[in-house]
């Protein structure tokens, strides 16, 4: 949880300081005032992760060459600095020499957000980063497994690009693949095991109908990962591309036993885009020990005050949510929202209403 942010050089702030109530607040502004970048700062101080971008350098203020992120959270002083020679990290006044250490004792997030509809449209990659999260968070394996793995697997690519035969090394990649491969593969198994009777709950609790939502995941090189790559030696080396391991992997979602992103409505689909993040929420709480932020960005206009409601309910109580919304006229009509705190984001700054 957090209990104070303070902003220097971030997206549209040149500073900013704000006290955190526990139970959150409603941060309320017209657009482009820095809404959503607020909840971005706290998921990078969190995680050191942005949803909106990878590339670290946009996030300095224009004009400015780094950004400054600090803040009291779960009872830690947490400091992030980023510049042009990367990170410098600090917990508690102790420098972090590295992005693991960092978030080795580090908190928890959920973000929602209008984009989470492509969870259930989108490609094969949007349902990965969403494991992707959730994995990074729980499990300090599942991070050195990924960063190996992706090394390896632009290694790979760049000697299949080549077009040579260099079977030797293609051959050592192909060994950190397979042993970073399986490990990605045996936790996301898990996690989606974890995740399935969450999300199914939360589908039955926000539709308010008999809908069953499903899970199930698709590894693309099948259980065993050494053996399909063997087997699509021929296709890689005439695509010039690795076809095989857990970056091709899927999430199936099915509504009602049917493929949800072919059949299932806009409403389902919003349903269940809200119900993947919620299940993510709940088994952060229930593998990682500890309440979740959740940061719910700009998501309340378009639901209606049936789902609206569910969704607060079927939120933990006790957990901090910070809400991004440019209109209060809904706000009338959820109650447990109407309790937090405001906050008015305005030209680079933010005062309590
Ligand atoms: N690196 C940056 N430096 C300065 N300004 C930036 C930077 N990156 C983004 N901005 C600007 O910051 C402003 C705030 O963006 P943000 O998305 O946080 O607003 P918002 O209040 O959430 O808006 P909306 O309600 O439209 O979603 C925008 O005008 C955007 O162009």
């Amino acid at each position: 949880m957090l209990s104070s942010l303070r902003l220097l050089d971030f997206r549209c702030f040149a500073s900013l300081d704000i006290e955190a109530p526990p139970a959150g607040a409603v941060l309320i502004g017209e657009n482009a005032q820095g809404k959503t970048s607020i909840l971005e700062a706290i998921c990078m101080l969190v995680r050191l992760h942005s949803p909106r971008t990878h590339r670290m350098a946009t996030l300095s203020r224009f004009g400015a060459d780094q950004f400054g992120i600090a803040g009291t959270s779960w009872s830690q002083e947490r400091r992030v600095r980023y510049s042009r020679d990367g990170f410098r990290l600090r917990v508690d006044e102790e420098k972090r020499p590295n992005q693991s250490t960092y978030l080795e004792d580090g908190g928890l997030v959920v973000w929602m957000g209008n984009e989470d509809l492509e969870l259930i449209r989108g490609s094969g990659e949007i349902r990965r980063r969403y494991l992707d999260f959730l994995g990074a968070q729980l499990d300090p394996a599942y991070r050195r497994s990924w960063s190996r793995y992706r090394r390896a697997l632009r290694a790979k690519n760049l000697l299949l690009k080549e077009g040579r035969t260099r079977d030797a090394e293609i051959a050592s990649y192909e060994e950190i693949l397979v042993e970073h491969g399986t490990v990605l593969m045996e936790i996301r198994a898990r996690l989606v095991e974890g995740l399935s009777p969450f999300a199914a709950a939360a589908q039955l609790a926000i539709s308010g109908k008999d809908e069953k939502l499903t899970l199930n995941y698709l590894p693309a090189s099948g259980p065993d990962m050494r053996q399909s790559m063997l087997q699509a030696k021929e296709r890689e080396t005439r695509l010039r591309q690795a076809v095989v391991g857990p970056h091709r992997d899927d999430l199936e979602l099915r509504i009602n036993g049917m493929p949800a992103g072919d059949f299932a409505s806009e409403g389902q689909q919003r349903t269940m885009a809200l119900a993947l993040k919620l299940a993510q929420g709940r088994l952060l709480e229930q593998r990682g020990g500890k309440l979740p932020i959740y940061l719910l960005d700009d998501i309340f206009g378009e639901l209606d005050p049936l789902r609206r409601n569910a969704l607060m309910n079927h939120l933990p109580t006790d957990a901090q949510k910070w809400i991004t919304t440019t209109h209060l006229d809904w706000l009338r009509e959820t109650q447990e929202i109407s309790k937090l705190a405001r906050l008015v984001i305005s030209q680079g700054s933010a005062k309590t209403q």
